[in-house]
C-alpha cells in the first residue's frame, strides 16, 4: 500500500472515521435537529451552521446547538432524548456515502490492513448507519463516541482502537477529516491523512497539521500497484 507520504514505520492497520469521511451525513443531522428545535418550539438551524458544530459528539451538538439559536441551556434535559429519538428514526435517509470510498476501503483491506471505524458519533447510532451504506462489513472493530471514557480529540479513543487492531499507534493510520481526528492522532502517536472534503468545523482541513490531505480516498486505491 503506496501513501501520499512517508510514514516513520509501515502501516499495518487504519483507523477510519464516520462523520466527514466514509458519509456525508449532514442531511440526517439537519433532518434530526429540525424536528427536535420544532418539538421544542425553537427556530430551525440551516446546514452551514450545523457542518460547523458537528464532529465532538452528539451531546456537545445538541448544546451548540441551544446555544445557537439562544436557547435557555436548561432545555438539554428535554432535547438530548427527543434528538435520539428523531435521530434514530431517520438513521441514513439523508447521508451519502463520498465517491472514492469504496475504494480506498477495499485498496486498504487489499494491502492487508487492520481497519477500525472510529467515531465521535453514538455507536447506537455508527452501526446502522454503516450497515445501512452497506460498509460495516469492510470493519474489523467499530467504536463510538461513548465506547470509552473519552472521545477525540483526546487521544485514549485511538489508544484503545489500536489495542483492539493488535497494531501499534506508530503503525496505525488515523483517517479523518478534522482536527479532532488530527490532534488525537498525534497526541496517540498515530500519523494522520485528512481528506478534504469533510467538516472540520468550517475551516480547511489542509490547514491542520497532518501528514498528508487527500481530495477522495479513491487516491489510496490509485496509488496502490494492482
Ligand atoms: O457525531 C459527531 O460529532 C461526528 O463524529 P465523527 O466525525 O467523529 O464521525
Ligand atoms: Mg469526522
Amino acid at each position: 500500500m503506496q501513501l501520499p507520504f512517508t510514514p516513520r514505520f509501515p502501516v499495518q492497520a487504519a483507523i477510519v472515521d464516520l462523520d466527514g469521511t466514509l458519509v456525508d451525513t449532514l442531511g440526517d443531522f439537519h433532518a434530526a435537529l429540525a424536528a427536535t428545535l420544532a418539538e421544542l418550539g425553537l427556530p430551525p438551524l440551516g446546514r452551514e451552521a450545523i457542518a460547523r458544530l458537528v464532529g465532538k459528539g452528539s451531546e456537545h451538538l445538541i448544546r451548540a446547538v441551544l446555544a445557537e439559536v439562544h436557547a435557555d441551556p436548561g432545555l438539554y434535559e428535554a432535547a438530548w432524548p427527543a434528538y435520539q429519538r428523531h435521530y434514530l428514526a431517520i438513521n441514513g435517509r439523508h447521508a451519502s456515502v463520498y465517491p472514492g470510498v469504496p475504494q480506498g476501503l477495499r485498496a486498504m483491506r487489499a494491502a492487508g490492513w487492520k481497519l477500525a471505524c472510529l467515531t465521535n458519533k453514538p455507536l447506537g447510532f455508527a452501526r446502522p448507519l454503516l450497515a445501512h451504506t452497506g460498509l460495516l462489513d469492510s470493519f474489523d472493530h467499530v467504536f463510538g463516541g461513548d465506547s470509552f471514557e473519552r472521545k477525540k480529540p483526546d487521544p485514549l479513543p485511538l489508544l484503545r482502537t489500536c489495542e483492539a487492531l493488535g497494531s501499534q499507534p506508530a503503525r496505525t493510520l488515523m483517517v479523518g477529516d478534522s482536527s479532532n481526528d488530527a490532534a488525537a492522532a498525534r497526541a496517540a502517536g498515530c500519523p494522520v491523512l485528512l481528506v478534504t472534503y469533510g467538516y472540520n468545523h468550517g475551516q480547511p482541513a489542509r490547514e491542520v497539521d497532518a501528514d498528508a490531505w487527500v481530495d477522495s480516498l479513491a487516491e489510496l486505491a490509485a496509488l496502490s500497484p494492482g
